[in-house]
């Protein structure tokens, strides 16, 4: 008698169900193999080489035994497979699979992100940090925790990192490397004009003021504050026309002309959400502005990839901080519960968009 799960599908269909139940189960694998790929430096020594690399020639400088040469191809196939190594194919195609002339290796554009200056590229000395909080996240499901972070750690995401120096500090560190990477972007876009006409400017949780910086290298009438909490800013020098300003978005926000909000409101739920933009209302004058840079869910103008991606820095929100990625109609609904009248989305760089929101 068949499986009642079985009972509805044809063969061809049961045959499917089965590749796609293999792909989900071990879609870790994937993470698993570029973990390794870090690991071993590959990324790092095609870079260092400078050019296209034979397997035996990768081998060597990563001082692996060529004993190990028909596992070590199988694992650079995979990641050929998923688009982080390319092989250039010797122009002789009759060579055998696993023979060093098949072909020279060189790192796709996602590796040369990921390893060059990519943010979060060093997850490495993080791992139980990181991974414990994803661990058994079923568990999170089951309890009143306000994460899965929480119920792992006991403690808030901010206040862990505020506490935990070395997390704190490689947190940052990524969040700045994940801003200069950005604004490059932004200001190759000639900023859209989003900071034309400004005389001051509050980045709101601005971390180490790595977007100040650059938009008051751009901007240098401008005055720059960079308000973060006391840990954060307590030792970091300001410039001229730029200052770090310890403090809580949650209380008060310096007055300016306009207030940045780059990677902040994707960390709240909803009634913080609102608070923080109403403190920001509090702070712009009549004709100011707020900006906000963000991932605005189910943009028609991305793909599938970046659609991906989005999920997955949502479940990030959800583990690490209890929130959540939102879609244009949950923005806009929040946008008007803090009190602000209209609102304009400047562009989509990537996987975020600049938003202007007006008093
Ligand atoms: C995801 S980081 C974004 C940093 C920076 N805007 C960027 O995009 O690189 C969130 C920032 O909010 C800051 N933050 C958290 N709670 C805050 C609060 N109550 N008041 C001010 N800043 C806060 C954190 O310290 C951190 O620097
Ligand atoms: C502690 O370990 C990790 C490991 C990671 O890989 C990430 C990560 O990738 C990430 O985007 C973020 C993140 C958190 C809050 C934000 O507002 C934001 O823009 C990004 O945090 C991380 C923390």
């Amino acid at each position: 008698m068949a499986d009642h799960n079985d009972q509805n599908l044809t063969p061809s269909d049961l045959l499917l169900a089965e590749t796609q139940s293999w792909n989900q189960l071990y879609f870790f694998i994937e993470h698993v193999t570029l973990k390794c790929a870090l690991q071993l430096g590959i990324p790092n020594a095609i870079t260092k080489h400078g050019k296209p690399m034979t397997l035996s020639k990768l081998m060597s400088s990563l001082s692996i035994s060529p004993s190990k040469y028909p596992y070590f191809h199988r694992l650079t196939r995979i990641l050929v497979r998923y688009g982080l190594l390319i092989l250039q194919k010797h122009e002789d195609n009759n060579v055998d699979d696993g023979d060093d002339s098949k072909g020279y290796y060189s790192l796709a554009p996602t590796d040369r992100y990921i390893m060059k200056d990519g943010p979060w590229n060093s997850m490495e000395d993080q791992d139980s940090f990181f991974f414990k909080a994803w661990n058994c996240l079923g568990d999170w499901f089951r309890n009143e925790d306000p994460s899965k972070f929480y119920t792992a750690y006991g403690d808030l995401f901010w206040t862990k990192l505020s506490r935990d120096t070395s997390s704190g500090n490689w947190f940052h560190a990524n969040m700045a490397r994940d801003s200069r990477s950005f604004m490059n972007v932004l200001i190759g876009n000639e900023f859209k004009d989003v900071f034309k006409g400004l005389t001051s400017l509050v980045d709101v949780g601005g971390g180490t003021g790595t977007v100040a910086m650059a938009i008051t290298k751009k901007f240098p009438d401008m005055k720059c504050i960079v308000l973060d909490l006391p840990p954060i800013v307590a030792n970091l020098q300001g410039s001229e026309n730029l200052e770090f300003v310890a403090g809580d978005m949650f209380q008060k926000i310096p007055a300016a002309n306009a207030v940045l909000l780059k990677s902040i409101l994707h960390d709240w739920n909803d009634e913080e959400f609102v608070k923080i933009l109403k403190n920001c209302k509090d702070a712009i004058t009549r004709s100011g502005k707020v900006i906000i840079i963000d991932m605005v869910m189910e943009n028609p103008e991305l793909d599938d990839e970046a659609f991906q991606a989005q999920l997955f820095i949502d479940m990030l929100m959800m583990v690490f901080l209890g929130s959540k990625e939102r879609n244009k109609k949950e923005w806009e609904k929040l946008f008007f519960d803090a009190g602000f009248t209209s609102y304009k989305i400047i562009l989509t760089l990537g996987l975020r968009s600049v938003i202007e929101l007006y008093p």
